[in-house]
């Protein structure tokens, strides 16, 4: 114990939560009104006042007038202590028994109620003496419980709460609180170490009241006083017993009613005497209504800081005891008769007093400790009556596992009568399939406009519903399986790629400077027109940079990529629209040489056009973001470059030198660089074979021409490569918003992926068919087929590659399927048709494989495959041609699949060398790094500009 602690709040004295078990020690009692009534005051004496009351018993106070002037009334009371009794009677007989039940935990309250004068101060002095006194004989007469003994003090002075034992904290506030009703904030709260101490306290509290002199008491009480003792305790040394008491007594002392005539209280003291009456007032009204049973009812304690404060003590969870201190002069009968009448108010209150018993955490984790402990042992060695109650739990348990298990075996039916259903449907639907196999293709050929259910063309409307959503599942399925940082390798690459673009655009500007700086490109306005073309591919080279430091960790790192990346959008959307100008520019520049050529050779005619072999534009394998159509116009123009770059290109690759071609035979179907009329080896075409020489004889003499193709492929590609970009930035963007949408499954998949090879193997099965088909549908070309088929080939770390390509080509065939249904006319030889120019550019793709069948396959694997693939050896085709028009056209035989890809691999010399090919460059470069002689896809600009 300190002898003086920091300012305790009240509301901490009850520092765990106190209860009061059950309503059997709730105790209900009235309130305890005794009268006292001390002798003439020598001031009364002096002004010779005469005594009007009586007390004939100990119970009754009579009004005796002397003069018989007024009748005699008489009031009964709990106790009535005449003026001859002492202070010591009435603390025995009038608040002992009160005050001392805060020793067993229940609150407890003392009152002084009476005029001015009356002896409230002279009585409480006695009566807290008393308590004191006996409190602390109890305690001292209980050595088996520990008593903790709190004392706190207060007045309320001109309705200030003050706290007594340190007024110089000024004002106290009075708050609510819903456990302990009202209590008073930061009132200073001292341990008592004993009674010494405890009258050294109240001391400082008599020291610090208000008190003045009024006509009526030298030292009247200007203030109502409460002081508090809190009293806690509990056993020692008692295991068993967890519980303590806590209760507080309250000694009251409250100011003296009092008629300003009486007391003749002007200034200070008038302005005290009524807030005095009008609290008392209150104090007067909440017995009243107390007592006149209207509990329910509004009890105006709020309206006096007096009754707010004692509220428990008036009709709470208190025992309360009220004095009333009565002059006996007959000048103070009309004071003395109200104060009767209010205690006989007071005496009808009743109140509900409960034993406040605390349950302290850690005694009830003690005694939790030992009840688990008693458990423990009854356990260990259990008594006959447990043991069988052990053994009937036993048997409950036992019947509930058995139950379970059973329940157990009908649900694992249940899944493999499912897991069959399933696996039948599934057996179905291939059947099914099969059906449709051999018609497909043709079909597919046939209607060019196709829908996504033209897979399923000959099957069932539900059928094709089923086999749609099937399809969209296995690709949502597809998509689940990625993984972020897969997606971010990916966008890694794409920037890459930008990079990569920029690189070339410098090296190609260097070339065409050099071009221009030796004078070699052609007349004036072909001069100006190539400048201008500088400029804009100068302007072009603008590259956005490329944050490499950014290391993707997790998915919210993606999804700021993602953000990053999309906000370049406009950086390619500018770049496709600066390629755009540079195109027209070459327009441009093209007709100022088309002007040349058609001066020169007015009078030659006109060659049929020609498309590139696998032209970049026309390829299937690029995609052209939606955003960059070609103009009608540009596609002229690019076919017409397209034309002379054929002829270039396929005399470069070829390796036919003019002489060669020149000499040796026109074959039908085969398609060097010299016989671009052996469809038709007719004179004219002859005619206008050797124009075409002539030609490009002209065409690689004259470095103007050279250059313009040159740009004019560069262009071609940067376009094509740019929308390739946007169009992969795109995928990724979708891919990584469905991944966050199907997060929760994706994760689940993942799991099979890494947890059962089978199932992505499943999988992996699955997607490849469904590419093949769309390979099949979207004319994709054979290359570009073969080179995925091939490496691809079931690793887990593949999926990324399958995911995009199904979303790629599944997208392509929506795309052609609208067009389709867009425009009838799409089978025509119309320029603006994807389709038209996909199917054109997969024949010459074929055409070309055809002419490689002799260069790059044996005579005796020639002879083979003729065999084992039926070519006859007479035909209207070269044997070659139909060898390979047979390859890739049975997209539902896997195994027409992987032979085609062997076939078609080894005409391009693809994964020749044996050497593993870096997948991370698919569909970025298709050129084999075993024959960079090759055009596969996606040539480099330096290439092109055979650097
Ligand atoms: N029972 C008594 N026996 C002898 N003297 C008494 C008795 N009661 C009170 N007195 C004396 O009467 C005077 C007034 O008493 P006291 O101050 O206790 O009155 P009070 O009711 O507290 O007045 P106030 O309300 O003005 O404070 C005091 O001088 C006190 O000693």
């Amino acid at each position: 114990m300190t002898m003086r602690e920091p300012i305790t709040p009240l509301s901490k004295i009850r520092t765990t939560p106190a209860y009061t078990p059950g309503g059997t020690k709730v105790r209900e009692e009235k309130i305890l009104v005794t009268v006292r009534v001390r002798p003439l005051s020598p001031r009364e004496q002096a002004m010779y006042d005469l005594i009007a009351w009586e007390c004939p018993d100990e119970h009754t106070i009579i009004f005796k007038s002397p003069n018989d002037e007024r009748p005699s009334s008489s009031f009964t009371f709990d106790r009535v202590f005449g003026p001859t009794s002492v202070t010591s009677k009435v603390y025995e007989e009038g608040a002992k028994n009160v005050a001392l039940s805060a020793l067993t935990g229940i609150n407890a309250t003392i009152f002084a109620y009476g005029q001015t004068s009356s002896g409230k101060t002279y009585t409480m002095r006695g009566i807290t003496e008393h308590v004191i006194e006996d409190i602390f004989e109890h305690m001292k007469n209980s050595p088996q419980r520990d008593f903790s003994l709190k004392f706190s003090a207060l007045e309320i002075y001109n309705e200030t709460v003050v706290d007594l034992l340190n007024s110089s904290c000024g004002q106290l506030r009075l708050l609510d609180d819903p456990e302990k009703g009202t209590i008073v904030e930061k009132l200073s709260e001292e341990f008592v170490r004993d009674s010494q101490h405890l009258q050294h306290l109240i001391g400082i509290c008599e020291a610090q009241r208000q008190v003045g002199e009024t006509a009526l008491n030298d030292k009247s009480s200007r203030s109502h006083q409460i002081l508090r003792l809190t009293i806690e305790s509990h056993h020692k040394e008692n295991s068993g017993r967890v519980k303590s008491f806590i209760a507080s007594l309250n000694l009251v002392d409250l100011a003296g009613s009092e008629r300003a005539s009486q007391t003749k209280a002007d200034g200070i003291r008038f302005k005290e005497g009524s807030h005095i009456n009008r609290s008392l007032l209150t104090l007067m009204q909440v017995i009243r209504k107390l007592s006149s049973g209207k509990r329910a009812g509004h009890i105006p304690y709020r309206e006096s800081k007096l009754t707010r404060i004692l509220q428990s003590s008036l009709g709470g969870n208190a025992r309360t005891a009220i004095i009333c201190a009565l002059s006996p002069a007959l000048s103070h009968v009309e004071q003395s008769r109200n104060t009767l009448l209010f205690a006989t108010s007071a005496k009808e209150v009743t109140n509900s007093a409960r034993v406040n018993m605390v349950v302290a955490d850690q005694q009830l984790v003690k005694h939790l400790q030992q009840e688990v402990a008693r458990l423990e042992a009854e356990l260990r060695s259990p008594e006959p009556s447990s043991r069988s109650s052990l053994s009937a739990l036993l048997v409950e348990k036992d019947m509930k596992i058995q139950k379970m298990e059973r329940e157990m075996r009908e649900l694992k039916r249940q899944r493999d009568l499912a897991q069959s259903q399933l696996e039948l449907e599934r057996t179905a639907r291939k059947e099914m399939k099969g059906l449709n196999h051999s018609s497909a293709p043709h079909q597919a050929r046939k209607r060019l406009a196709f829908t996504s259910d033209t897979i399923y063309s000959d099957v069932t409307p539900e059928a094709k519903e089923t086999n749609r959503v099937r399809r969209q599942s296995i690709l949502r399925q597809s998509i689940t399986l990625t993984d972020p940082s897969l997606l971010a390798q990916e966008i890694r690459k794409l920037e890459m790629l930008q990079r990569q673009l920029g690189e070339e655009a410098n090296r190609a500007l260097d070339v065409l400077q050099k071009e221009v700086a030796c004078n070699r490109l052609g007349t004036q306005d072909a001069a100006e027109n190539v400048a201008k073309l500088l400029s804009e591919i100068k302007n072009m080279q603008v590259v956005s940079s490329i944050h490499e430091d950014i290391v993707i960790r997790d998915k919210a790192d993606l999804k700021e990529e993602i953000i990053r990346l999309d906000s370049q959008g406009s950086t390619i959307e500018s770049l496709e629209k600066k390629l755009e100008n540079v195109q027209n520019s070459l327009d441009r520049l093209v007709g100022t040489f088309a002007k040349n050529e058609d001066i020169s050779e007015s009078k030659m005619p006109s060659r049929k056009k020609k498309g590139i072999p696998f032209s970049l534009t026309n390829s299937p394998n690029f995609i052209r973001a939606p955003c960059s159509p070609l103009s009608s116009s540009s596609r002229k123009v690019m076919d017409e470059i397209g034309n002379k770059m054929a002829d270039h290109q396929s005399s470069v690759q070829s390796g036919d030198s003019m002489a060669n071609s020149s000499k040796s035979t026109p074959l039908r179907g085969d398609r060097g660089g010299h016989s671009l009329s052996s469809r038709e080896n007719t004179p004219g075409r002859q005619k206008s074979n050797s124009i075409n020489v002539k030609k490009m004889q002209r065409m690689f003499s004259s470095a103007f021409e050279g250059s313009v193709h040159d740009i004019r492929a560069y262009v071609t590609e940067l376009k094509e490569r740019v929308a390739k970009l946007q169009y992969q930035k795109q995928l990724l963007v979708c891919q990584v918003l469905e991944l966050e949408a199907n997060e929760t499954t994706a994760t689940n998949v993942q799991d099979a992926v890494d947890q059962s090879p089978l199932s992505w193997l499943c999988i992996f099965e699955e997607q490849r068919k469904q590419i093949v088909m769309l390979w099949h549908l979207c004319h994709v070309s054979l290359v570009h087929r073969t080179q995925f088929f091939l490496l691809f080939r079931g690793d887990p770390s593949d999926q990324i590659y399958l995911e995009v390509e199904l979303r790629r080509l599944t997208w392509l065939e929506q795309h052609l399927s609208d067009l389709g249904n867009a425009s009838p006319a799409l089978l025509s030889d119309e320029p603006a048709s994807y389709v038209s120019s996909s199917i054109k550019a997969l024949k010459q793709e074929r055409e070309h494989l055809a002419r490689r069948v002799s260069t790059r396959l044996m005579q005796e694997e020639r002879e083979a495959l003729y065999r084992k693939w039926d070519i006859p050896p007479e035909g209207k085709q070269r044997r070659r041609l139909q060898l390979v028009n047979k390859l890739w056209t049975d997209p539902h035989n896997m195994q027409h699949v992987q032979e085609s890809a062997e076939i078609v691999a080894k005409l391009v010399g693809f994964c020749e060398s044996g050497e593993q090919i870096p997948k991370e460059m698919f569909e970025l470069n298709f050129k084999s790094p075993c024959d960079k002689k090759t055009w596969m896809g996606w040539n480099l600009i330096s290439n092109l500009l055979h650097l």
